[in-house]
This record gives structure tokens, C-alpha cells and sequence, in this order.
């Protein structure tokens, strides 16, 4: 085993029935890794997690944690965590017995236990919280209890469903930073499945992006939010503005068209053999450029304003900042798509 494989998915092939969920996965993370897994509804994310926790049988590859095969083996024999988005806490026990439940399982008892749940309860700030019960808990505090009944378990990896998506806007936030911190605390593996592209981004070391039950790419936060490498990536992580290159030229609803700037040089740095470019609607200029689009749409975001334009290419957005003076429904409008800050797509699908 090497750093870079302390958890390993190979070839991995999962089914429900005669049904292909996830097919031939590689993945390959590294011990203390925070790791996204990005994508759709279906796309096999939730699957994937299932199979690594032992609770769906692989119908074909191989999961190996530490330097051991575990696609054989129990799920309460692999140390591996998991924390479901309904943090399923038992609402009869108190927040300590919350959270010593698994480790009284195991057979821990007296001061060994005690010191061990007063330590989960303390990393997650509710050292004051033990004997309440999980219905005189907030929402985010709950989260916390299942947080530290996960962690007090110490896992070798702790796989995390969703683990945000039943907070508030403000509670995320909070349980973002509360998640990394106890992460790089304890320097647990942790994989955590979202469709959520700002949580990933917010949270992950790499991001893996899934679409039908297959890996569409791996990188970091920046290279997933930069440089995508297909236009399911990009149309994922806000490019809106998509289109297929054919020699050199980008395929649009007004035919084959030449970009303004210097394509060519763009792409022999980025991706010589491209085969699309991407734009986020506020790499679109407005007010200049070669081609002519009609406002359809505007939408306010507080510093910034969105416009949704008709155009002979086909329908572009563009964000401008709410200080430029606004557009009206109806205007034409000037603008360019600039060739040099186009994200270049190795494939198109
Ligand atoms: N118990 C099941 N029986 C049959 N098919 C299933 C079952 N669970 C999931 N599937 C199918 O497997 C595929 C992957 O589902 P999965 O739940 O892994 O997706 P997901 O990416 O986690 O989606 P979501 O974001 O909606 O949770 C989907 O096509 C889904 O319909």
C-alpha cells in the first residue's frame, strides 16, 4: 500500500439486481484525504458509499482499506463510519448515551468509556449537552452528536451521506467549518457525498465527479471549478455558456464561427486537442465584441446582475457587477465570448 492508496476502489462493479449502478470505479484516496463525491441525482454516489461501509455486496473488483482486502468482509468489522443525513440517533438515550452506544457494544465500560465519550462530546463543543435528550437539540447540534458518535468509534474512514442537507443555509456554514476542523483535527479519512457543488468546493481536498455511475473527473477544488475537463463538468460547476469545437472553430446555432482573440495559442497551453470551450457567464463581455444578443432575462444578485441574451449562437448568459448600468428586457445588446478565457474541454458529452 502506498500514501496515495490507503483506500482503494478497483474495478469496482455494483448492481442492484440485473441493474449496473456503478461500473468499474477506480479510485484511489489517500490516508487524512477530505474527498467529495459530486453529481446528480442516480449517478451512483450514495451506491459507492454502501459498497466501501460493507451494507451492499460487490458484484465485482475489490475494496481495500490499510493494506487489507475488505470487499469480503462484515460491515461492523471494517472500521469504517458512516453518517446518514437523518443522523438516525436513538431518541430514547440521552446525548452521552447517544454517543457511547457503539463503544458499550464493543465492550467498553467504565473510566476507559467515560473518557472517551467526554472527549467526543468535548471536539464537537456539547460537553455541556449530555444529558439531554436528541429532541432538545437543534438541528445542527444533533448533526454534532452524530458527528461525535462516529468519531468516538474512530474509524479508519468515515463516509458521510449528505451530511449537511437537512441543515438551515446558516447552520451549513457553520457545520462545514465544524467538519473541517474536526477533520484536520483528528486527521480522519473522510468521504462525504453531495450534490452540492459549493459545499464540495468549500470542503474537499479532491472532488470526485460522478455521472452514471462513472468517475467524469478528479481534482482539486480549483481544478474542478477552472479547469473542468468535460461539459458535464462544466455545465455542473456553473459554465453555462458551452459549445463543441470543430477545427478549430466553435460549433454554434449560427453555424461554424471563429472567436475574436487567439484561439490557437489559448489551446496549445491549455488543451491542444479541445473539444469544446466553456464560459462562466461573467468571463462574457458585455457591451463590445462581434456579436449581437437580445435581453431575455435579468436577474439581480446582489453584486452582480445576470443576464440571459438571445442570440444567433444560441442562448448566453452574462454577469456584469450591479454597478454597471442595468439592461432592460429587450435590448440589444454587443458582446464577446474572449477566446483566451474560454476553459477548454477535452470532451464534449
Ligand atoms: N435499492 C435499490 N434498488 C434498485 N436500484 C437502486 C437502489 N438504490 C439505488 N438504485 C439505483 O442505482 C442508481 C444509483 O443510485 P444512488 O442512490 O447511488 O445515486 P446517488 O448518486 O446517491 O443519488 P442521490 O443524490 O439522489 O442520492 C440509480 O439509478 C438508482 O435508481
Amino acid at each position: 500500500m502506498s500514501d496515495a492508496s490507503y483506500l482503494s476502489l478497483e474495478k469496482l462493479t455494483l448492481a442492484y439486481g440485473d441493474s449496473v449502478a456503478v461500473a468499474n470505479l477506480d479510485l484511489d484516496i489517500r490516508k487524512g484525504e477530505l474527498i467529495a463525491l459530486l453529481g446528480p441525482s442516480g449517478c451512483g454516489k450514495t451506491t459507492t458509499m454502501r459498497a466501501i461501509a460493507g451494507l451492499l455486496a460487490v458484484k465485482s473488483g475489490h475494496v481495500r482499506l490499510d493494506g487489507t482486502d475488505i470487499t469480503r468482509v462484515p460491515a461492523n468489522k471494517r472500521a469504517v463510519g458512516l453518517m446518514f443525513q437523518s443522523y438516525a440517533l436513538f431518541p430514547h438515550l440521552s446525548v452521552y448515551e447517544n454517543v457511547a452506544f457503539g463503544l458499550k457494544l464493543k465492550g467498553m465500560r467504565g473510566t476507559e468509556l467515560d473518557t472517551k465519550v467526554q472527549s467526543g462530546l468535548k471536539s464537537v463543543g456539547l460537553s455541556t449537552f449530555a444529558n439531554r435528550k436528541p429532541a432538545e437539540l437543534s438541528g445542527g447540534q444533533q448533526q454534532r452528536v452524530a458527528l461525535a458518535r462516529s468519531m468516538v468509534m474512530e474509524p479508519k474512514v468515515l463516509l458521510l451521506d449528505e451530511p449537511l442537507s437537512n441543515l438551515d443555509a446558516r447552520l451549513r456554514l457553520d457545520m462545514r467549518t465544524e467538519l473541517q476542523r474536526v477533520q484536520k483535527e483528528t486527521g480522519v479519512t473522510m468521504i462525504f457525498v453531495t450534490h452540492d457543488q459549493a459545499e464540495a468546493l468549500a470542503l474537499a481536498d479532491r472532488i470526485v465527479v460522478m455521472k452514471s455511475g462513472k468517475i467524469e473527473q478528479i481534482g482539486s477544488p480549483e481544478d474542478i471549478y477552472n479547469r473542468p475537463t468535460s461539459s458535464f463538468v462544466a455545465d455542473f460547476v456553473g459554465f453555462e455558456n458551452i459549445f463543441p469545437l470543430e477545427n478549430g472553430k466553435m460549433k454554434t446555432g449560427a453555424g461554424l464561427i471563429d472567436l475574436s482573440g487567439d484561439l490557437s495559442s489559448h489551446l496549445s497551453s491549455g488543451a491542444p486537442s479541445a473539444a469544446g470551450l466553456a464560459w462562466r457567464p461573467r468571463m462574457v463581455t458585455l457591451g463590445t465584441g462581434p456579436f449581437q444578443g437580445t435581453v431575455r432575462g435579468t436577474s439581480f444578485a446582489g453584486d452582480s446582475r445576470e443576464y440571459l441574451l438571445d442570440t444567433a449562437l444560441g442562448p448566453i448568459k452574462a454577469e456584469v457587477e450591479a454597478s454597471q448600468p442595468a439592461h432592460a428586457l429587450g435590448d440589444a445588446l454587443t458582446f464577446d465570448l474572449p477566446a483566451e478565457k474560454a476553459a477548454p474541454l477535452l470532451r464534449f458529452v
